[in-house]
């Protein structure tokens, strides 16, 4: 594979969020399925008009026509009540919504209110009162992509989550998502997937309520539909295909390195990048990938190739401020530093969703269990976005309560902007409470 240097790698990592590649794959799936080759954008559109006007009826066509299954929409209270699965997992599952939940418990996220000679001013923080969590389910069943989106939200205070998630060949819902849900207290749980669930929670149908804000990850159909019908209705980032960028130097262990690219990897459509000071690492993680990339069971080696062969980027960087300027540019949705003294790395890292630091705490930890989202903005957005945390399900609602005393100082200094500004009833609402005070 080319290893790319200095403008070369710059270009290469410069990226442009308002033309995301679509992969050649989805073109020619969609040609399979529309009969011509339509871009994402263009199935999206015409997913929104359609759920938009007809509702559950248009949710199990498009649901029947790409998931190949027109399922019953809403799982019933009996059916999450009867979800069981392997107690490991089922450990597993409550250890992760126990850690993702004392992170966000310690995100401070409370309002104020500051009383003072001049009366009060302060900010109440409210949660939002419904909010919709997508949980990929395409190609893998993602049941911590639940616990990491839904967690933030309860935290926040949000009385009432519904999550929608792609129904299976058998047109079924993975029972460790169910039971995820059940362990969270979620009881509105619909199968269906894609942009039409994402129209479904923004524009409302005959079974699923519209909500305030729609969270959650997805391939590119989710993203773009969220895109779209953001302003009807929030949306929290545009985390779509994950990427992970490793930042190595002659230290770093090359079976580490191409583990955690390859763990990303797998994820289809994502993207691998490598930046090292070392030529010979460079080298070394080559071979590595190779040789573990063929151990890896099927379908995963397939999806996994494609991401390397397909997106994955090899920079070789003068020195470790260099390869900091690379990640900053690229702002990774993961940066993975594995470096001699990787903490003081950290104080330069300025664009990233996440960073893992040192060989301990690997990526795909941070997946499950570590403690943080790992919902995180992907495609350069983390330049403008976080990981999704507390605050992106609660608003923030300004409190305003001067008293006498302080209108007199302040309020003739509000008409004379307000005469400035033509505005001139503007003025006078506040010179009828001046001139009372007379
Ligand atoms: N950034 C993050 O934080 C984060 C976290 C978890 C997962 N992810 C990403 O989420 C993605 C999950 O993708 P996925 O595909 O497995 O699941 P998905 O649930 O996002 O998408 C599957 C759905 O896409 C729709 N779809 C697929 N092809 C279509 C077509 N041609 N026309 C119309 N609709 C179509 C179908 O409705 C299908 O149910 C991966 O790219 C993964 O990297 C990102
Ligand atoms: N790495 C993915 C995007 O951050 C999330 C995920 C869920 N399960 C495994 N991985
Ligand atoms: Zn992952």
């Amino acid at each position: 594979m080319q290893i790319l240097q200095g403008d070369a790698a710059r270009h290469a990592l410069s990226r442009n969020f308002s033309e995301i590649p679509v992969p050649e794959s989805v073109l020619a799936r969609n040609e399979q399925l529309y009969g011509e080759r339509l871009t994402p954008e263009q199935v999206v559109e015409r997913i929104l008009a359609d759920v938009k006007v007809r509702g559950d009826e248009a949710l199990l066509d498009w649901t029947q026509k790409v998931d190949g299954f027109r399922p019953t929409l809403k799982v019933s209270a009996e059916d999450i009540a009867a979800a069981e699965i392997d107690p490991e997992l089922h450990a597993a599952i409550r250890l992760a919504i126990r850690r993702v939940t004392d992170f966000y418990q310690k995100q401070p996220a409370h309002g104020w209110i500051d009383h003072g000679p001049g009366g009060a001013l302060g900010q109440l923080v409210r949660p939002l009162s419904r909010v919709g969590v997508y949980v990929p389910g395409g190609l893998a069943p993602l049941i911590s992509t639940l616990i990491h989106t839904a967690v933030p939200a309860l935290v926040a205070g949000v009385p009432e989550i519904i999550v929608t998630t792609p129904p299976n060949r058998e047109g079924q819902i993975h029972p460790a998502i169910v039971v995820a849900a059940r362990e969270l207290g979620i009881s509105q749980l619909f199968r269906v997937g894609g942009a039409q669930a994402i129209a479904a929670l923004a524009y409302g149908t005959q079974s699923i309520p519209r909500v305030d804000k729609v969270a959650g990850p997805g391939n590119l159909f989710v993203v773009i539909a969220k895109k779209l019908v953001f302003g009807q209705v929030g949306i929290e980032s545009l985390a779509g295909p994950t990427e992970t960028l490793v930042i190595a130097d002659d230290t770093a262990s090359p079976r580490y390195v191409a583990a955690d690219l390859l763990a990303q990897a797998e994820h289809l459509g994502a993207e691998p990048v490598l930046v090292s000071t070392s030529r010979e690492l460079l080298t070394q993680v080559q071979a590595e990938i190779g040789g573990q990339l063929e151990a890896l069971p099927e379908p995963n080696r397939s999806w996994a190739r494609d991401s390397i062969q397909g997106r994955m980027k090899i920079v070789l960087a003068s020195d470790l401020t260099e390869a900091l300027e690379l990640s900053n540019l690229y702002a990774p949705e993961h940066l993975c530093l594995l470096t001699r003294d990787p903490w003081s790395l950290l104080g330069g890292v300025r664009r990233a969703g996440g960073v893992f630091v040192g060989e301990a705490s690997m990526e795909a930890l941070g997946d499950y269990v570590a403690g943080p989202s790992h919902v995180m903005p992907t495609g350069g957005t983390a330049r403008f976005m976080s990981p999704v945390n507390v605050r992106d399900f609660q608003t923030i609602i300004s409190v305003v309560g001067v008293n006498a005393v302080e209108l007199a100082q302040i309020g003739p200094a509000a008409t004379v902007l307000a005469r400035a500004e033509g505005l001139e009833a503007h003025a006078r609402a506040i010179e009828s409470r001046l001139s009372e005070q007379d």
